[in-house]
């Protein structure tokens, strides 16, 4: 058997198209457009590069974008000033930190300090506490990015076996969150579960989240699960000093047993980046005292 490929870049091309839609709608009744502020402290390439793509896609979607770009020795003091600004402009509808800090910085101290309305990370305390209760808020970007791709997959999920493999506050935590939202069966496994081949062969639904290359294997898969894969590692490519990404799920092996896998890259991560925008936009119409349009 091979699983069907869940092809991440294509869905979120198609809701970043439905963003674009609706901010002319926004613009005409508040007369400015929606504005993502990313905030980037210190050099590393890595960030600086996801940096420049949500910059650019912030723009392709008709939105404003506000880049501050901070040295890597920027006090706390002067980080949380500079979100203290966002959080009082009124062009910025969404402010997000990028993670990791520089260590003199404390993140849950910053995170802390971003107006829970503008969180389009959903990192802040008080949008973990609205989706453990089950109130609006915002969800972080990477699990809403999975939860729809595996809406779009499967329709319903009630009643499923899902089993997440990982419990960061930004990723494995809020998946079982919400997937518990859809009454799914949630396990939540990590790095001292006992048997965690067993555990995941349960699954109809996994979702690996763990940052180790392909450690998830084929064998380890009921037969038809269907798999999403968090991972973004880089690792040496087939050429000498060249490297490449890869998941945290063995991809060959794994698609031989699963009924549909995202690859990496062009599954989770395009998908992220077009949460981010969609939940910039939906702060954009609720701090306007605006209904959300469907469909978002
Ligand atoms: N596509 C995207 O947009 C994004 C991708 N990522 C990627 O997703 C992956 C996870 O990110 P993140 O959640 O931030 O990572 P963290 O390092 O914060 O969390 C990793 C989790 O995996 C668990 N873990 C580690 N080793 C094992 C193991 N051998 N067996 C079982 N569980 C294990 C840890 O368990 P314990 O808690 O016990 O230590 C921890 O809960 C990374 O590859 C990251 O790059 C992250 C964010 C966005
Ligand atoms: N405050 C904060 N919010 C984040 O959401 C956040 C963060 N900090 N720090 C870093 C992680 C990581 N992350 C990714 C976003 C896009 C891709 C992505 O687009 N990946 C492409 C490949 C990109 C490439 O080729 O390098 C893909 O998987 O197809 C990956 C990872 C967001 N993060």
């Amino acid at each position: 058997m091979s699983a069907d490929r869940i092809d991440g870049k294509a869905f979120a091309a198609g809701l970043r198209e439905r963003l674009a839609a609706a901010v002319p709608p926004f613009q005409a009744k508040t007369g400015r457009v929606p504005g993502l502020a990313v905030v980037l402290v210190g050099e590393d390439p890595a960030s600086a590069v996801y940096v420049r793509s949500k910059g650019k896609a912030t723009i392709e979607a008709g939105m404003a974008s506000f880049e501050h770009k901070l040295p890597a020795d920027t006090s706390q003091a002067d980080l949380l000033a500079v979100v203290e600004r966002l959080n009082r402009d009124d062009a910025v509808d969404g402010i997000l930190v990028q993670l990791p800090l520089p260590k003199q910085i404390d993140e849950q101290t910053v995170i802390a300090a971003i107006d829970p309305d503008k969180d389009v990370d959903g990192f802040h305390v008080a949008n973990a506490g609205r989706l453990a209760v089950g109130q609006q808020g915002f969800v972080p970007c990477t699990p809403l990015g999975c939860l729809m791709l595996l809406k779009d997959k499967l329709g319903n999920l009630s009643g499923k076996e899902a089993v997440v493999i990982g419990r960061s506050n930004i990723v494995g935590k809020p998946m079982a969150q919400l997937l518990l939202g859809e009454n799914c069966t949630v396990t939540i496994a990590h790095s001292r579960t006992a048997d965690l081949p067993a555990v995941v062969r349960r699954a109809d639904i996994v979702v690996a989240a763990v940052g180790r290359p392909e450690m998830v294997k084929g064998d380890w898969l009921k037969a038809g699960a269907v798999v999403i894969d968090v991972g973004i590692n880089r690792v040496p490519g087939a050429e000498e000093g060249k490297t490449k990404l890869v998941g945290d799920v063995d991809y060959a092996s794994a698609a031989e047993v699963a009924s549909a896998i995202t690859p990496v890259p062009g599954g989770v991560g395009p998908m992220t980046i077009a949460v981010l925008l969609r939940n910039t936009v939906v702060a954009a119409y609720r701090r306007a005292g605006l209904p959300a349009p469907e469909g978002l």
